[in-house]
């Protein structure tokens, strides 16, 4: 167990042996959604760019109203025109997102104008720049509104075009090579003999690699020969910048892929004091990153989940942001403890405490669907009802 790396240090550890696989390139704004930036964005303009009317109404000089006085409309502004000075003494029609007049400096809302005629009155006293938004309110001349490594959402799609923006520097996409081994693996489709089961780690790493964003160059399936492994990897790396497998990475003599790391590279890590996911290793092969997770289908979620997604972050060079913890109280008491950091596949019930499934096992895939995310006990913790854990929901990886 001594030989098991701590997880926080295999968090630090993975980060800082990877760097930006992908170089930078021009696209145009309305095909940059999902992609990551590669420079910083200043605004260029203010937005909005004048000050500007958020009500129907009327726009007057707060100087100018007295209880009872009678204001003449002088000019009328739509949303879109350009106004002229506001005449002294006199008060302009406008509307939600007209230029406010040189010499107004309050709007009043439609309904707050009595009508005398072809005359307004304003019983209440207004406020000072009531119902204007200001010039540069959203974003000023010169703000950093968003940061290389960040990725482009669609509500950036709408900032951006909000500042006139119609071409941005972004990466490009990465490109993810997988591999699966193991004899015993067919893909769904084809019946199964006695002694086989379906790979599902495939479909789910490259399922994950694409809601990421990135790119699945090959997802290839490896038999458990160092033959086959190495001539696997070596396609992959021909079309990847980053790799990932799964399987064959614990120590039986079954297990091929750490043997194959070390013909063809450096391995940089394994094993991580996790629970599942424990036979975690990385290496660089001629460069390229590679990082193998644990055949279980659980422990290749939560390594792909904690490690894999993290290494992906920093080679497509999007900033990393570590998946966000809720403290939340077990509903649950155990009292073993293990020298591991345990990721418990939990629900929160109705009275807000987290339950964990009742299937644990690293090599089941239902308990995980049917749970919300993960209860992170740290090694040598029992669980104590009522007492605060971190929560990570999926949703946050
Ligand atoms: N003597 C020891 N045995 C094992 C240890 C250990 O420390 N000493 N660690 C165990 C732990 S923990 C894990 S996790 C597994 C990881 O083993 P591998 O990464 O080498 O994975 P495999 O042996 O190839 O497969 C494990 C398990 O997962 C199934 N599998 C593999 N790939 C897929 C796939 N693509 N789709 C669905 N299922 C898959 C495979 O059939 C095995 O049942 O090692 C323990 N052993
Ligand atoms: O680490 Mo393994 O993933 O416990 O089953």
């Amino acid at each position: 167990m001594s030989t098991l790396l701590a997880f926080e240090d295999a968090l630090q550890d993975i980060a800082d042996n990877a760097s930006i696989r992908v170089t930078a390139h021009h696209v145009p704004l309305e095909i940059a959604v999902g992609r990551i930036l590669a420079e910083d964005i200043l605004a260029q303009i203010a937005v909005p760019p004048h000050d500007n009317s958020a009500m129907d109404g009327y726009a007057l000089a707060l100087a100018d109203w007295r209880e009872g006085k009678a204001f003449r409309v002088s000019q009328r502004i739509a949303a879109g025109q350009s106004p002229v000075a506001l005449e002294p003494g006199t008060c302009a029609r406008l509307f939600t997102g007209a230029n406010i007049p040189p010499g107004a400096d309050t709007v009043i809302m439609q309904e707050n104008a009595q009508i005398i005629g072809d005359t307004l009155a304003f019983n209440d006293k207004p406020t000072l720049g009531s119902n204007i938004r200001p010039k540069g309110q959203d974003m000023d001349v010169g703000q950093t509104v968003m940061r290389a490594g960040d990725t482009i959402t669609p509500i950036h799609m709408g900032l951006l075009s909000s500042l006139g923006i119609t071409e941005v520097t972004v990466y490009h996409t990465l490109r993810v090579g997988i591999l699966t081994t193991g004899d015993e693996l067919v893909p769904a489709g084809k019946a199964l003999k006695e002694g086989q089961i379906y790979n599902s780690n495939g479909p789910m790493l490259s399922a994950l690699v694409t809601q990421a964003g990135y790119e699945v160059s090959h997802c290839l399936h490896a038999m458990d020969t160092p033959e086959a492994t190495e001539a696997a990897l070596k396609t992959l790396l021909a079309s990847s910048d980053v790799i990932l497998s799964s399987g064959g990475v614990s120590v039986g003599e079954e297990d091929h892929v750490k043997g194959v790391l070390e013909k063809l590279g450096t391995v940089h890590l394994w094993k991580i004091a996790i629970k599942p996911g424990k036979p975690l290793v990385q290496a660089s092969l001629n460069g390229t990153p590679f990082l193998g997770l644990p055949g279980n289908p659980s422990s290749t979620l939560v390594t792909y989940h904690w490690f894999a997604r993290l290494l992906l972050s920093v080679c497509a060079g999007a900033t990393v942001q570590r998946p966000r913890a809720y403290p939340v109280d077990a509903g649950f008491t155990r009292s073993k403890t293990i020298q591991r950091d345990e990721f418990i596949r939990v629900s929160i019930g109705k009275d807000g405490l987290a339950y964990a499934h009742a299937q644990q096992s690293s090599g089941a895939l239902l308990a995980a669907c049917e749970s919300q995310g993960y209860l992170h006990i740290k090694a040598n913790t029992p669980i104590e009802y009522g007492h605060s854990y971190p929560f990570y929901p999926f949703s946050g990886f």
